[in-house]
């Protein structure tokens, strides 16, 4: 079997200008959404997915904010700055790139956050919310990858989803969005003994760990749905959590790295910067 890659870049385009209607219909009330973006210290990567969202917003003309601190920043400065963000009219959209210098705690700088501009999706308020299916934010790569999979027309219901990986930006919320949808759903990490013992088993297999190459095709069960949210650097070149040449020739899909699952985290963070707007400022018909 070839796998049919599942293409996050046109898929990421074609929800993109569902969004960009929903633009127009707030640009009619006189609303520019607005997103603001913290971005501390320098990390290469971090300078990129920053400058990607705020290029999004400028294609699709939400008014985007970047505010840059330096590595030495405080976590009292950043503090300062969420304050004034929460009471800025022209923003609804407020995130703070991750991960943070070590010296500031991440948890209080979420925290301080007002949930109803937290289009991460991050604050305990709005993982509640989504944990108990409430209307309101999905965190933005979970709901990239329910996305791509509602695209490909799978039943969810009833299959069993292993998610390898076990953060809070990725790995608890995708599992818990998809136990919403009645999948079955495993959770694998670190310490999980004899892991490919439970990846063999997934209808849908979701890799979010951060180790190149870490699944195999002896790792997959053939027809597989593999969902590969990794992104190392391995010699200058962008490579997933799955090896790509192996696994394709075993799943039904695969998503790439790039190309895959990064694209439709942007396009999710745009979707959830205008309903922040539309339930914040817009007039309801
Ligand atoms: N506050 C947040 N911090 C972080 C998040 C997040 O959702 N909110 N997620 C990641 C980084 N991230 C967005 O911030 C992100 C990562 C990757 C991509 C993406 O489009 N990747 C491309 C490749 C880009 C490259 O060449 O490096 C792809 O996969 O095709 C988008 C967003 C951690 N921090
Ligand atoms: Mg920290």
């Amino acid at each position: 079997m070839s796998a049919t890659i599942i293409d996050g870049k046109q898929l990421a385009q074609k929800k993109g200008e569902m969004i960009k209607t929903a633009l127009e219909r707030l640009k009619t009330q006189g609303i520019t959404p607005g997103l603001a973006v913290m971005l501390v210290g320098e990390d290469p990567a971090s300078e990129t997915y920053v400058r990607n969202k705020q290029r999004a917003c400028e294609r699709m003309g939400i008014h985007s904010r970047l505010i840059r601190l330096p590595t030495t920043a405080t976590e009292q400065h950043l503090l300062d700055h969420v304050v004034q963000l929460n009471e800025d009219p022209h923003i609804d959209g407020i995130l703070v790139q991750l991960p943070l210098p070590v010296h500031i705690s991440t948890e209080t700088v979420i925290r301080a956050i007002s949930p109803e501009k937290d289009v991460d999706c991050f604050h305990p308020l709005n993982v509640g919310k989504m944990i108990l299916g409430e209307t309101g934010f999905l965190p933005c790569t979970p709901h990239g990858i329910l996305v791509m999979l509602k695209e490909i027309g799978v039943t969810l219901s009833g299959k069993h989803v292993v998610v390898v990986g076990r953060s809070h930006i990725v790995g608890k919320p995708v599992g818990q969005l998809l136990l919403n949808e009645d999948a079955t759903v495993t959770y694998c990490h670190s310490r999980t003994e004899n892991l490919s013992s439970f990846t063999k088993q997934a209808d849908i297999l979701i890799v979010a760990v951060g180790r190149a190459n870490l699944i195999t095709e002896a790792d997959v069960k053939e027809g597989a749905i593999v969902i590969d949210v990794g992104m190392n650097r391995v010699n200058n070149k962008l490579v997933g959590d799955v090896e790509f040449a192996s696994v394709r020739d075993k799943a039904a899909f695969l998503t790439p790295v790039p190309g895959g699952v990064g694209p439709m985290t942007i396009t999710m963070l745009l979707e959830n910067t205008v309903y922040a707007a539309t339930k914040a400022r817009a007039v309801m018909a």
